[in-house]
């Protein structure tokens, strides 16, 4: 899968994308990066990729042309890939769409700087996304967050298939487990028993009452989302009785 991303920092996204399981990714040809600088396609010298905002008002604004050239350009070598603009004002970034966009043969992602972008950009625009209701100093961190959130969804890219369907949002709906490795004992605290007996099924049946419980007790949001099972409800029952004793 093919991600270019727009931005004035190439070096953000780069420098990141090349460790760990994306830089190996990017090495086994999964996936590819390629960022394209707006300065690149500045028609002045001083590569000038922003200015001041008609109407008054605090910083700069990235102007549309250099932007509209590097989404061409983008385009052309990415045919067919949604343009996303990572946006405070676009719609929120859930699991369920970044399974969506895993099935995308590629994605051009526009990272804004300053206090935004000119308007008319928008027009060579396909969607906005927000990663969250905070402004940060750009579109970088919230292009990094999405294209690694979609590349864990890749066939093949994750060590053991199953990691990536076991992970609580992409699995169930639910928040994950607690987890534990050795010591055994850290302070006075020790593994939850269970873990250590071998016995999976129960094993299993702990991680999904933890998870339900976890979840009914710090996201009641996403609990209403899902209809339990019985096996499911009895879990969590037992476990605020466990709770409230
Ligand atoms: C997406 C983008 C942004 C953002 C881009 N530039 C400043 N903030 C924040 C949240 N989600």
């Amino acid at each position: 899968m093919r991600f270019d991303v727009i931005t004035i920092f190439p070096e953000l996204i780069h420098g990141y994308l090349r460790e760990g399981v994306l830089g190996r990714a990017q090495a086994r040809g999964l996936i590819q990066i390629h960022a394209w600088n707006p300065r690149d396609f500045s028609d002045n010298a001083y590569r000038r990729v922003d200015d001041r905002p008609f109407g008054g008002g605090p910083g700069m604004l990235m102007m549309a042309p250099p932007l509209l050239a590097a989404i061409a350009a983008a385009r052309e070598a990415n045919p067919g890939a949604p343009v996303i603009y990572l946006s405070p004002q676009g719609q929120r970034l859930q699991q369920g769409a970044v399974q969506g966009f895993a099935g995308a043969d590629g994605l051009i992602l526009l990272a804004g700087r300053y206090e935004g972008i000119d308007e008319r950009v928008l027009a060579a625009v396909d969607a906005e996304w927000s990663i969250g209701d905070y402004v940060l100093a750009g579109g970088e961190l919230p292009a990094l967050v999405l294209i690694e959130a979609v590349a864990r969804q890749l066939p093949g890219l994750l060590g053991h298939a199953d990691s990536a369907a076991e992970d609580s949002f992409a699995d169930n709906g639910l928040l994950d487990c607690p987890h534990f490795t050795r010591p055994e004992v850290v302070g006075d605290v020790r593994v939850p028993e269970v873990l250590l007996s071998g016995d999976h099924a129960r094993i299993r049946s702990w991680r999904l009452q933890q998870s339900l419980g976890r979840t009914a007790e710090r996201r009641p949001d996403l609990l209403a989302q899902r209809v339990l099972s019985a096996r499911e409800q009895k879990l969590l029952d037992d476990y605020r009785r466990q709770d409230g004793e």
